[in-house]
C-alpha cells in the first residue's frame, strides 16, 4: 500500500505519493501527482475541515485512478457535518448524509472515520470502518488518576458506557442536555448519578466547537461539589480559543484531527498514534 496524505500530520506511515497541490486564482482546489504511482493500492489521509478540503480530496481520487489506482481507501479523521444528523427544524438540511453520499460516490475501498459524532455517519456510509476513541481516552486517563466519567448528554451514553468497561469499570454519571424545544438551543443540564463530593471529574465527548456546553456543565458539576474537572475531546475546533475552557478545567486533552494546536493549558495526541493498525486494513 502507498499513502497520499493531502492534510500534515500523517507523514510516519509508510511511502507516500508526491503530488504537488494549490488552488487556481479563482479559488478551484487542483492537484498534480509528481510522477507514475508505484502500486495501485492507495490509502489517501485528509482532514475534512473546509469545502476547499473536500475539494481537493475528490480531484485527488480522481488523478489517483487516472493514474492507474485501483483500490483507494480513505481514512478521514473528522467527518464533516457529523452533527447535522438530523433534521431539528424544517428548512434544514440532512447535512452528514449530502457528505456521506458525496464520499460513496467516489466507492472507496473502505473509510475510516475516527470517534464520529454518532451512530447516523457510519451508518450512512458504505464499506465504513470506525476508530474509537478507547484508546486515546485510556492515554488521557493515564496522566489524569483515578476519576469518574461525565457523559455530558444522553447521545453520548452507549459510547461512554462501552468505555468505561474496556478501561475497567469506571464510574459514568449521566448528564443531559435540556434545550429550548423550539430553537434548539442549549439552556442547562441534569446531572445524575453517584456522589460526587471531591471528585475527580472527566468529561468525554466526540466534539468541542464553541465550549459553551462544556463551561455550562463544568458549572453544574462544580455545583454538585465535583473536584478537578478535565476534558477530554477527540476533535478540538476550538471555535472560541482555550481560554473560556482553561478557567473550569485543569487540563483539556484533545488530538490532532483538526488542526495542530499549542496551549498551556492543553495536551493534544497525534491521532496517527492510534492509526498502526490501519496500515493492515
Ligand atoms: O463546544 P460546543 O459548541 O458546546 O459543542 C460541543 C457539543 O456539540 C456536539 O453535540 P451537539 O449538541 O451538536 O449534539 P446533539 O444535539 O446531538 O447532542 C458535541 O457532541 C458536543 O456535545
Amino acid at each position: 500500500m502507498i499513502y497520499l496524505h493531502l492534510s500534515p500530520g500523517f507523514e510516519p506511515y509508510g511511502p507516500s505519493v508526491p503530488f504537488q497541490a494549490f488552488v487556481f486564482n479563482g479559488g478551484e482546489p487542483h492537484l498534480k501527482l509528481s510522477g507514475p504511482l508505484p502500486e495501485t493500492d492507495v490509502l489517501i489521509t485528509s482532514r475534512l475541515n473546509s469545502f476547499q478540503d473536500v475539494g481537493l480530496l475528490l480531484v485527488a481520487t480522481d488523478a489517483l485512478r487516472r493514474a492507474g489506482a485501483e483500490r483507494i481507501s480513505l481514512f478521514v479523521p473528522y467527518f464533516p457535518g457529523a452533527r447535522q444528523d438530523r433534521v431539528m427544524i424544517p428548512g434544514e438540511p440532512l447535512t452528514v448524509k449530502v457528505y456521506a453520499e458525496l464520499l460513496n460516490a467516489q466507492h472507496y475501498h473502505q473509510i475510516t472515520i475516527f470517534d464520529p459524532h454518532s451512530d447516523v455517519t457510519p451508518a450512512l456510509l458504505n464499506k465504513v470502518q470506525v476508530v474509537d476513541n478507547h484508546q486515546f481516552v485510556a492515554q488521557c486517563l493515564a496522566q489524569i488518576g483515578d476519576c469518574k466519567l461525565i457523559a455530558p448528554d444522553g447521545g453520548a451514553l452507549k459510547k461512554i458506557y462501552q468505555l468505561s468497561e474496556v478501561l475497567g469499570g469506571i464510574d459514568v454519571v449521566e448528564c443531559r442536555k435540556r434545550r429550548d424545544v423550539k430553537t434548539g438551543a442549549l439552556s442547562g443540564f441534569l446531572v445524575s448519578g453517584p456522589d460526587l463530593q471531591g471528585a475527580t471529574c472527566v468529561i468525554v465527548d466526540d466534539i468541542c466547537d464553541g465550549g459553551a456546553t462544556f463551561v455550562g456543565l463544568a458549572e453544574e458539576l462544580k455545583q454538585h461539589g465535583a473536584g478537578d474537572l478535565y476534558l477530554v475531546v477527540s476533535h478540538g475546533i476550538f471555535s472560541r480559543g482555550i481560554e473560556p475552557l482553561a478557567v473550569p478545567f485543569k487540563r483539556v486533552f484533545t488530538t490532532d484531527s483538526i488542526r495542530a494546536i499549542t496551549h498551556p493549558n492543553l495536551t493534544q495526541l497525534s491521532f496517527s498514534l492510534f492509526l498502526p493498525h490501519l496500515i493492515n486494513a
